[in-house]
């Protein structure tokens, strides 16, 4: 089975920095760290409230990083511009709400597909791989493919809040059948949010993800543990699913 690709977000390295105004920890550096320990892609953030990743992270990590660039955006014509100057190899359009504590679900693009079909062309019309952050809807993943974007990144946001075993496995086999729906109309297969090392294995093992986009619990882990083991961890709990 083929191996799964790890994308570590480092948002929350910039969320230790903004607590206190400080020019540390940089996100970049942390990038770096976590691609020597592995990381097939670095995500980042850049919400239109600069809550953690600040525009100037985007710019230095479009030079420094070695691997590859997720930039998570909403779907506005600020960050679409910003996408296009950087010009990142992956935009993944996200839904934002400003009072959000986090992302909370996925976007909608059947309710939206005239202005994300239009965001996903002149993102792809500039050479930028489009990923949409969905949940694992049917619906939802049809949208997606009449956009016309190549990947779409499902939303496991429920399935790691679940609080009971009926909802977890409820959430986990919603899932399960969205990523082989997906992959059965030709989308490629991302997944992400609230993924930790107790979770992350039933996800891993889908044989149709292509890639995982953890951040929070690995910046988690890397207060303990350091961030190279943190992300080697997480690695190697991803290639063991696929054993
Ligand atoms: C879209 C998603 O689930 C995350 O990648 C996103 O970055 C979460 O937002 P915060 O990083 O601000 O928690
Ligand atoms: N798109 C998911 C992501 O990049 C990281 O989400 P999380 O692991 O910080 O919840």
């Amino acid at each position: 089975m083929k191996d799964i690709l790890l994308g570590v977000n480092v948002d929350h390295i910039a969320t230790l920095r903004q607590a206190r105004g400080t020019n540390y920890p940089d996100p970049a550096h942390a990038a770096s760290v976590a691609e020597h320990a592995g990381a097939d892609g670095i995500t980042i953030h850049l919400r239109e409230d600069r809550r953690h990743i600040q525009d100037r992270d985007v710019y230095v990590m479009a030079k420094t990083i070695q691997t590859r660039m997720n930039l998570e955006t909403a779907v506005t014509d600020e960050m679409i511009k910003i996408a296009l100057e950087v010009k990142p190899e992956y935009v993944c359009l996200v839904p934002e709400k400003r009072e959000e504590l986090t992302t909370e679900g996925g976007l909608n693009v059947a309710g939206n597909i005239d202005k994300i079909k239009a965001a996903t062309k002149t993102l792809g019309d500039a050479g930028i791989k489009v990923s949409l952050f969905i949940d694992a809807d049917k619906v939802q993943l049809d949208a997606a493919k009449e956009c016309g974007a190549p990947f779409v990144e499902i939303h496991t946001g429920a399935y790691a809040d679940a609080t009971n075993d009926t909802d977890l496995h409820k959430e986990l086999e919603h899932i399960r059948e969205g990523v082989k729906y997906a992959a059965s109309i030709g989308l490629i297969v991302n997944a992400g949010h609230g993924l930790h090392y107790h979770n992350v294995k039933p996800i891993a093992e889908m044989p149709e993800i292509y890639e995982l986009n953890i951040g929070h619990a690995i910046i988690a882990r890397a207060a303990i543990d350091g961030l190279d083991k943190a992300v080697r961890d997480m690695k190697r709990l991803m290639i063991e699913a696929r054993m």
